[in-house]
């Protein structure tokens, strides 16, 4: 896989506070990578410098081959920024942005390509309303669809889904799919697990300043731990029973009514689970299997840190 995206130590301090101590990340063509952190932790600070906005204290960032110190009108011709500020003016509609910006970037036929990106993010009927009449979610979808006037192979999206309601957010995410599926390599900061869940073929977690554990969604569920069988009890005293039973399982309470099992081979330890508690004749009313999190990862990375 051809690599797209290459952040190599990058440092960068506000009044001597450094804010990203040494950031370095890779990204092949046609992935999704997902920054999590919290707020303030620089999301958007790397996002700035990794889109030439800002240049940083050291470390430096290679796109699609240009390095953004010396070849930066190269590699901006290769990359939208859709940052956290809608960039759509209100007053004209949303055919008139995208045509306008169409021909402030010499799209060729701006017409015809803003006609496409209206049906793409499903704006078609609203292309000749004022842009100030749009909902949050239409605003949302116009803004990405700006950002793809132009047709750049790398898509920055700082913070995409922030403040879109449920339908708004599962909308932004079938569009950034979509645009996956059509080979754009895509890096988006979130503060929102699920997200990067959903989404991200990679994801990075910054925090002090570096980027503490990056992989896969799966790798990074891996860390916090295997799979948990989680067993209901209908009184305390069964619980407690069962407890004292399940000693060989390592089993924990959790709550009043639940013990939790980790389990490294989920269907050998659940049936073993189940037939020492038959045998000593203790029901659960329920059980089921619980993979582990991001939220969990988090929780991992937080302790070990
Ligand atoms: N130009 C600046 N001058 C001084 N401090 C700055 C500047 N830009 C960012 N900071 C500080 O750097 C830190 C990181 O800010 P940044 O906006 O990058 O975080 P973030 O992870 O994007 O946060 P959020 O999720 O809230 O958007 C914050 O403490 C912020 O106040």
């Amino acid at each position: 896989m051809t690599t797209k995206i290459v952040v190599n130590h990058v440092q960068q301090s506000f009044q001597k506070q450094a804010v990203l101590c040494d950031v370095s990340l890779e990204i092949g063509a046609g992935q999704i990578y997902a920054l999590l952190g919290a707020n303030g932790a620089g999301k958007t600070t790397l996002i700035r410098i990794m889109t030439g906005l800002r240049s940083p204290d050291a470390g430096t960032v290679v796109l699609d081959r240009y390095d953004l110190r010396t070849q930066l009108g190269q590699a901006q011709r290769c990359f939208s920024y859709n940052g956290q500020v809608a960039s759509v003016d209100d007053v004209l509609t949303g055919f008139e942005n995208l045509v306008l910006l169409a021909r402030l970037r010499h799209v060729k036929h701006a017409r015809q390509a803003a006609t496409e990106l209206l049906a793409q993010f499903r704006l078609s009927n609203a292309a000749k309303q004022r842009v100030a009449t749009y909902s949050g979610g239409m605003r949302r979808r116009l803004d990405l669809a700006m950002s793809l006037v132009g047709d750049p192979e790398i898509i920055f999206l700082d913070e995409p889904t922030t403040g879109l309601d449920p339908t708004g957010r599962d909308d932004l995410w079938r569009v950034i799919r979509q645009l996956r599926q059509r080979g754009k390599t895509i890096f988006l900061t979130t503060q929102y697990l699920e997200e990067a869940d959903q989404l991200a073929d990679q994801i990075g977690f910054l925090r002090d300043g570096k980027i503490v554990a990056t992989g896969t969604p799966m790798e990074m569920k891996r860390l916090a731990g295997s799979e948990k069988l989680i067993l209901t009890f209908a009184t305390s005293a069964a619980r407690r029973q069962a407890l004292e039973k399940l000693l060989g399982f390592s089993p924990q309470s959790d709550g009043d009514l639940n013990l939790k099992i980790e389990v490294a081979s989920s269907v050998t330890t659940t049936l073993a689970v189940l037939s020492t508690l038959t045998q000593c004749d203790i029901q659960p009313i329920d059980f089921h299997l619980a993979a582990p999190t991001l939220d969990d990862v988090f929780r991992q990375l937080t302790k070990v840190g």
